[in-house]
């Protein structure tokens, strides 16, 4: 069974618009609404579970479950950072999910291409990624903002979600992380650090994340190509 965990629980502070962005209309319909009728769409996924603020889940529960139509969706409440957040979603997930997959409620663009690839590449690797190739020149600063390395770039991917693991190895991971204080940027990271090999396999440049305001203007150009 293949399970995901959206999770939608940040506070928004670099949209700064004064509300979860996730609550933001892109052409009449909210970010979170497009991420999740993704997977609830998609015949793969047999379990999702939604991860909101516990001061925002009435809101999530007549806003975007009840007014789009959205069945059998379990909630579970945000933590602290991101991490917190997807822990809390694992806990929720039926215990028949041998691959799950974590999104970001934020990324609304993500493809049955992608949800299905990511399940595919799962079977045969336990631990999966999906990223692009980066376009810029990256660079190291230091605190004063002085370059101090130039990172080859043909070995520099800019990592996305979903990021999909076998459960058993990502529940371990996580246990681990919590228990050694570590806190990571994305899901990955806690698997890498205790030694497993990730795949990475190629996503899309439109599969953004939602994050500032100029996000919003790119959001409606993907949309108008995606429909
Ligand atoms: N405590 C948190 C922090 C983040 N997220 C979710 O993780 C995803 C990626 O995080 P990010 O884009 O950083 O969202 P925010 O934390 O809301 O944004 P910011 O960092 O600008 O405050 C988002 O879908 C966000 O809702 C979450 O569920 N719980
Ligand atoms: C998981 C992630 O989307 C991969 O790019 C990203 O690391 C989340 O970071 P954020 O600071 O929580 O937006």
């Amino acid at each position: 069974m293949n399970g995901v965990v959206i999770v939608a629980a940040g506070t928004g502070s670099r949209m700064n618009m004064g509300i979860n962005k996730q609550f933001i209309k892109l052409e009449g319909k909210e970010i979170i609404a497009y991420t999740i009728e993704k997977f609830y769409n998609n015949s793969n996924i047999e379990d999702i579970v939604v991860v909101v603020k516990e001061d925002e889940s009435d809101f999530f529960k007549k806003e975007i479950l009840d007014k789009y139509n959205f069945k059998n969706i379990k909630i579970a409440y945000g933590g602290k950072e991101r991490q917190d957040s997807v822990y809390n979603g694992l806990k929720l997930l039926d215990k028949k999910c041998h691959v799950v997959l974590i999104h970001d409620g934020a990324r609304p663009f993500v493809s049955d291409k992608i949800i299905d690839n990511c399940i595919e590449e799962a079977k045969n690797h336990k631990a999966v990624v999906v990223g692009v190739p980066v376009k810029d020149t990256i660079k190291v600063i230091d605190k004063d903002k002085y370059i101090v390395d130039t990172p080859n770039r043909s070995v520099l991917w800019a990592v996305q979600t979903p990021q999909t693991f076998d459960y058993n190895i990502l529940i371990d991971s996580y246990k681990d992380a919590f228990k050694n204080g570590f806190y990571g940027t994305d899901d990955a990271m806690l698997v890498e650090r205790i030694g497993y090999k990730v795949k990475m396999v190629e996503g899309s440049y439109n599969n953004i994340k939602i994050t500032t305001q100029e996000d919003l203007n790119i959001g409606s150009q993907i949309l108008s190509v995606q429909d």
